[in-house]
This record gives structure tokens, C-alpha cells and sequence, in this order.
């Protein structure tokens, strides 16, 4: 028992799902009778004033934004020691827990389409509402039994006339935001961009051991072309990754235009964004041979470990230097 095991009226805590830095997460029941992962956060959270906000401003955003493909939020309290955030039970869990316990290099390519679609659909939505979300990586990413994928913590989301602290994990980072400037939807769409190369090239374009290293890698290198790296991407598809790439903001694709484009390798018409049934299939069965030539084999290789968020930009020197992108968040 922690402290983020601490009993929350109405819910029945039935198993822990993860622990990350800020919370725990327990598989629960809620007073309705449903399965539900019910997020408390640590103790140590509720002291930071800033760790604090961040929990806070996830449930409020959690309960307020409606889409099927963004995890929801069912019931929270933003401050305070019964502070807690009840959201949908995704039975599958993150998307990165899923690559780590699959131990292949990448999925098969509808699969990996089929989620890639959905979180680019999640995020053309948050844009749409003029919120950018800061923080798309594998790690936030959940799977239900269907294969399909929902967008969650809202942590550091924010609505752009409102204004936001700057935040992101170094990995997806874009150039901007290492430039110490303000993120939008175009540095989320970097973020896709980076884990479209993720679940469809086996791998992050830009890697490193440090922080600086990233940040070198974002700012000048240059991402292979994805259907070099993987020929049986739609090469529609693979422009698109490699567009979420470009170094200035103005030159990447909008989410929609990412969705719509995968919609498309998929044998799906893309409908209207925003209900519940977002496409509309072509075929009565998902297209197996998707791309130029069909599906991607799979291979055994361990993957790499999440990086933790980066220093917010307004904290110290000393937060950097502690940072070390390999170190397990659960
Ligand atoms: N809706 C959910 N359904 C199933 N499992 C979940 C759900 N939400 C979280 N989990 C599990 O709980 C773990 C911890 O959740 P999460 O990463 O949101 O915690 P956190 O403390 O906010 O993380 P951090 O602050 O380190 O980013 C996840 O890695 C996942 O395994």
C-alpha cells in the first residue's frame, strides 16, 4: 500500500495498471458498476504546486473533451487530498507497454495504420477546439480490445487563446519547441510525425544518450524517407511522416490531412471528423495488403525504454542534468 493507493468513496480499487511519475493508476469499479482506471496521484504530487496543476488541469480536460478516439474522462477531482481522475478502462494499456510486451521492431502495418489514424483523428479534434495537446508519444496512447487506439493524458494540454507552459518529451519534441518557443498544433503534428516513423519504420528518426544530443538531432539532422526504410508504407503515407518532419511549423500538414491520407491507404473513405463512426469502409473487410507490398513482417527486437518528460522551460539548469531520457517512468 502508497500513498496513491488511498481509498476513494464510491470506488472499489481492484488491481494497480501502472504506476508513473505523478500517480498511480488501479483497475476499479466505479459507483455506476463499471470497470474503470481510476488515477490517483501521489502524495508528492499534490505538494507541487506545478505537478498539482498538471493532475488538475488532465481532469478537467479529461471530462471535457468528447471524442472516441481521446481516452475519457468519466469523473474527477481536480484538487485536494481526494483528488482522483476515473477514466475508461483500456484493457490493453499504453501503446508503449504493448510494443514492450509484443517485443517486435513494429506492428503490422494495418495495425499500425489503424492506430496512427486514430490518434491523428484525436488530435485533428483538440485542434479543431483550439487546444494543442504536447505530449503524443507512444507512452500516452491506449489500446482497447478492438485495435483501437485513444489519445490520454491531458496533462499538459491547453487551449492556444489561453495560453500554456511549453512542455513535451525530447523524443517528439519539435524544433520550435527546442528553440524555446511556443508549441501549437503543428509541433503536435511533429509529434505524429515522429511515431508515425515509430509504429511504420521500426524506430524513432532521431535518436541519443543526452539531451543535448536530442536536441542536435531535431534541429539539423534529417529523417531518411520512410518508404526507404519501409517500402510497403503508401508512399502517400510515408510523404506525409516525412512532411510532420519539416523543421519550420508552417511547412507540416494539418492532423486532418494525416488522417485523411491514412484513411485512404486503409481502403476507407474518411468521413466528417468528430462522431463516433469517423470512417466509412470501402470494402467490408479492413484492406489487408495494405501499401505496395502488403504486410510487414515482424521481428524480434526488445524495444527501447520511454523518455521522460523534459525540463518544463521555465525550470533550472540542474533538472537538465539529471535528466536521463532512458530511465523507466513505471
Ligand atoms: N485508461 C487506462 N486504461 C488502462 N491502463 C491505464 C490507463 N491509464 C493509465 N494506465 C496505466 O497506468 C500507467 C500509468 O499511467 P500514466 O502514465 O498516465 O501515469 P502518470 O503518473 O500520469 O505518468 P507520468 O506522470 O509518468 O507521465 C500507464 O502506463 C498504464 O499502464
Amino acid at each position: 500500500m502508497t500513498d496513491s493507493d488511498r481509498a476513494i468513496p464510491g470506488y472499489a480499487l481492484h488491481r494497480v495498471l501502472g504506476r508513473g511519475n505523478t500517480s498511480a493508476v488501479h483497475l476499479a469499479i466505479d459507483p455506476e458498476g463499471r470497470k474503470v482506471a481510476l488515477k490517483i496521484p501521489h502524495t508528492e504530487t499534490l505538494r507541487v504546486q506545478d505537478a498539482a496543476e498538471r493532475f488538475a488541469n488532465e481532469v478537467r480536460l479529461s471530462l471535457k473533451f468528447r471524442h472516441p478516439r481521446l481516452v475519457r474522462g468519466w469523473a474527477g477531482t481536480p484538487h485536494g487530498q481526494l483528488a482522483f481522475l476515473s477514466m475508461e478502462f483500456y484493457p490493453k494499456g499504453s501503446l508503449s507497454d504493448h510494443l514492450e510486451k509484443m517485443m517486435v521492431r513494429r506492428l503490422e502495418l494495418p495495425q499500425a495504420l489503424r492506430i496512427l489514424a486514430d490518434v491523428a483523428s484525436a488530435l485533428s479534434y483538440l485542434h479543431k477546439q483550439g487546444a494543442v495537446h504536447q505530449d503524443v508519444k507512444t507512452h500516452n496512447v491506449y489500446l482497447n480490445d478492438e485495435g483501437r487506439a485513444a489519445l490520454g493524458d491531458m496533462g499538459s494540454t491547453y487551449f492556444v487563446a489561453q495560453g500554456g507552459k511549453v512542455s513535451g518529451s525530447p523524443y517528439y519534441m519539435a524544433p520550435e519547441i527546442y528553440h524555446g518557443e511556443t508549441s501549437s498544433s503543428a509541433s503536435d503534428v511533429y509529434s505524429l510525425g515522429i511515431l508515425m516513423y515509430e509504429l511504420l519504420g521500426g524506430d524513432r528518426p532521431f535518436n541519443g544518450n543526452t539531451y543535448e544530443e536530442l536536441m542536435v538531432a531535431h534541429l539539423t539532422r534529417f529523417p531518411v524517407s520512410l518508404s526507404h526504410i519501409n517500402p510497403e508504407v503508401a508512399r502517400s503515407v510515408a510523404k506525409m511522416a516525412e512532411l510532420a518532419l519539416a523543421k519550420r511549423p508552417n511547412d507540416r500538414p494539418t492532423a486532418e490531412a494525416i488522417r485523411r491520407e491514412i484513411l485512404l491507404a486503409l481502403g476507407e473513405i474518411p468521413a466528417e471528423e468528430g462522431g463516433e463512426d469517423e470512417t466509412r469502409k470501402v470494402q467490408a473487410e479492413p484492406a489487408k495488403n495494405v501499401g505496395r507490398h502488403g504486410t510487414t513482417p515482424q521481428r524480434p527486437v526488445p524495444r527501447p525504454t520511454e523518455a521522460p518528460a523534459p525540463p518544463a522551460k521555465a525550470e533550472k539548469v540542474e533538472d537538465k542534468r539529471g535528466w536521463n531520457p532512458f530511465r523507466r517512468r513505471k
